[in-house]
C-alpha cells in the first residue's frame, strides 16, 4: 500500500475508483479490471462505488476479487427533456458521490469498459490541483446531435474544419469521462451536487457537467491513457497500440462481453485483437477465482456459459469461468 502525507501530515493512500450501477453484466467489467490491475502489479487499490441495485451475490464476487465494495445513493440530474445520448447515461450522474471519498487523498476513476494493460501507477504522482484526463472524439454519431460534429469539427484535429467565428470562440478542450485522476474533498463534492441541481442536463450526461465543472484545471494527458477505441478508425495517425496502456471499450458493439462483432467497425482485427486481450485477462486464473462464475444476465452460479470471443481471423466458442 503506497501512502501520502497529507496538509495534516496523516497518511492517506490513494486508490482506483470504477462504478457499478445494476444487476446486469458490467459486473464482469469490473471483475476484468480487478484482474487487469492485479496482473499489472498495480499497488492501489480497486473501490467499487455501487447502487444499491447491485445485487449480493456480485457484491460477494466484486470482494473475492480483491474489489473494495461501497455503496454509494444515486445521483439524478435536475427534472429535464434532454434525450441523453444513450439513455442509461442518467445514472453516470452517480458517479459524482466518488468526491466524497476522502479515505483516499488521490483517485483515479476508471469505467468498468476500461481494461488497464499497462502500469499506471506513476499518474497518482501528478501535481496536485489538477484534473487529470484524456481528450475525447466528437466524430462517432453519438455526437450527432451537437454543433461540432454537424460541423465536422474534432478537437483531435482542429486545423481540419476552422470553428466558424459566428460560432462564437472554440470549444475548451473536452474530457472523455471514463477515466480521470482527480482528488476527493467534501467541498468539491458539495460544490458538485450543487451546482448540478441549477444545471441543464445535456446529451452526455456527466461528462458534459464535469467538463463545464473542471474546465479551469483540466489537464490533458496523453491518448495512451485512455484509448477511445473509436480514434483506431477516427484519428489512427494518433494511435500508437503498442504504447497504448489503457482501452476503454466505449465504441458501440465493443463491449467485450458483449462482442459479437456484427456492428460497424466490430470487424476490424485490431478490435478483435483487443477484446481477446480483454478476455484473455478475465478469462486467467488465480487463487481468488471462487467457484462462482456469471451466468448470461450476470447473475452468479455454479454454471457453464458460453461466450463467443474473437480468435485470429474467426470467431470461436469457448467456455469461460465454468464449473463442469
Ligand atoms: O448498466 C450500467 C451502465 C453503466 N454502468 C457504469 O457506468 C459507466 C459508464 O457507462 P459506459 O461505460 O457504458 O459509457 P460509455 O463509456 O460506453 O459511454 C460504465 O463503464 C459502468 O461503470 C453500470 O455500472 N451499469
Ligand atoms: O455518461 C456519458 C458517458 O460519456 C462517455 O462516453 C461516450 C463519449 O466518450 C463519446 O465521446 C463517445 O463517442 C462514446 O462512444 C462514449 O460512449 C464516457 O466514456 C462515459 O464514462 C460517460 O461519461
Ligand atoms: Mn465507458
Amino acid at each position: 500500500m503506497v501512502f501520502t502525507d497529507n496538509i495534516l501530515g496523516a497518511k492517506k493512500p490513494c486508490a482506483f475508483v470504477t462504478f457499478l450501477a445494476g444487476s446486469g453484466d458490467y459486473v464482469k467489467g469490473v471483475v476484468g479490471l480487478a484482474k487487469g490491475l492485479r496482473k499489472i502489479g498495480s499497488k492501489y487499490p480497486l473501490v467499487v462505488a455501487i447502487l444499491p441495485d447491485v445485487p449480493e451475490d456480485h457484491r460477494i464476487l466484486l470482494r473475492s476479487q480483491g474489489c473494495i465494495v461501497r455503496e454509494i445513493e444515486p445521483v439524478y440530474p435536475p427534472e429535464n427533456q434532454t434525450r441523453f445520448a444513450m439513455a442509461y447515461y442518467v445514472i453516470n450522474y452517480s458517479k459524482l458521490r466518488i468526491w466524497n471519498f476522502t479515505e483516499y487523498r488521490k483517485i483515479m476513476y476508471l469505467d468498468a469498459d476500461i481494461q488497464v494493460f499497462g502500469n499506471i501507477d506513476h499518474l497518482f504522482d501528478l501535481p496536485d490541483g489538477r484534473f487529470y484526463a484524456v481528450m475525447d472524439c466528437f466524430c462517432e454519431k453519438t455526437w450527432a446531435n451537437t454543433l461540432q460534429h454537424n460541423i465536422g469539427y474534432c478537437q483531435q484535429c482542429p486545423e481540419k474544419v476552422n470553428w466558424p467565428t459566428a460560432f462564437g470562440p472554440r470549444p475548451p478542450l473536452y474530457f472523455n469521462a471514463g477515466m480521470f485522476v482527480t482528488e476527493p474533498n467534501v467541498e468539491t463534492c458539495k460544490n458538485l451536487l450543487s451546482k448540478l441541481k441549477t444545471s441543464t442536463p445535456t446529451s452526455f450526461a456527466e461528462q458534459d457537467f464535469l467538463n463545464i465543472f473542471f474546465n479551469a484545471i483540466y489537464e490533458p494527458i496523453p491518448e495512451a491513457y485512455n484509448l477511445i477505441l473509436a480514434m483506431l478508425w477516427r484519428h489512427p495517425s494518433k494511435v500508437d497500440l503498442e504504447r497504448v496502456k489503457v482501452v476503454h471499450y466505449c465504441a458501440d458493439g465493443s463491449k467485450p462481453w458483449r462482442y459479437t462483432g456484427k456492428e460497424v467497425n466490430m470487424e476490424r482485427s485490431d478490435i478483435k485483437m483487443l477484446v481477446k486481450k480483454w478476455w484473455e485477462i478475465y478469462n486467467s486464473g488465480d487463487d481468488r477465482e471462487s467457484s462462482t462464475t456469471l451466468k448470461k444476465n450476470g447473475s452468479s452460479s455454479l454454471g457453464r456459459e458460453v461466450r463467443i470471443i474473437p480468435q485470429d481471423d474467426d470467431v470461436c466458442i469457448c467456455t469461460i469461468g465454468g464449473i463442469a
